[in-house]
């Protein structure tokens, strides 16, 4: 396969926590490891050793960082532990400008910036069978408190209203068995890009 495609297409895949996107990403990656391009994040945090401006993050500081916030120049964006991480919209043209297909694994939020934004993206909604499954997942994943799974919940019912609304994704892909749903997002996905 070619390292670069012509035109590549900017795929945003969404879904509720815990309804398998890493797990299908992951795959998806280690399948295809020359189609996919990945946006280099904005930080507040300072390089490390060995790290390089523009390479592993853009490192800003959190004024700059504050500016980009009020140009809505991010798609996502967040704070832990008091550093800021963002995902900005030119991150991601940047890997299409190279000739690689760049999959954002974003939220609800996330989602709808890209849609106000002038990005050429396709929306894939990986959906639970049911959110009994869902909680299942997110209990048997064991990374969560009670709490937090609590609130993916809450959180999992207002982005299923969200992609029940006509026209929102361009494929909704139900990851009930991982396989069967697997081989549907590898379908697309690589129609999409060939
Ligand atoms: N089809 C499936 N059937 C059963 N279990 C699954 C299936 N797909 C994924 N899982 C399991 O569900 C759990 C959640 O999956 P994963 O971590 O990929 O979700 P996620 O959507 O990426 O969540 P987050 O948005 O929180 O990162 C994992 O333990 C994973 O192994």
């Amino acid at each position: 396969m070619a390292s670069t495609i012509s035109n590549p297409p900017v795929i945003v895949l969404s879904g509720p926590s815990g309804t398998g996107k890493s797990t299908l990403l992951k795959r998806l990656f280690a399948d295809h490891p020359e189609s996919f391009g990945f946006s280099v994040s904005h930080t507040t945090r300072g390089p490390r050793a060995g790290e390089t401006d523009g390479v592993e993050y853009h490192f800003v500081t959190p004024e700059k960082f504050q500016e980009l916030v009020a140009e809505n120049a991010f798609i996502e964006h967040a704070t832990f532990a008091g550093r800021s991480y963002g995902t900005s919209i030119a991150a991601v043209k940047d890997v299409t400008k190279q000739g690689r297909a760049c999959i954002l694994d974003i939220e609800m939020e996330g989602v709808k910036q890209v849609k106000n934004s002038d990005l050429n993206a396709k929306f894939v909604f990986v959906q639970p069978p049911s959110v009994e499954e869902l909680e299942k997942r997110l209990r048997g994943r064991g990374t969560e408190t009670e709490e937090a799974i609590q609130k993916r919940l809450s959180a999992a019912i207002k982005e299923l209203d969200f992609a029940a609304i006509p026209g929102t994704h361009d494929k909704i892909i139900i990851n009930d068995d991982l396989e069967r749903a697997y081989k549907e997002l590898d379908d697309y996905i690589m129609g999409l890009l060939a």
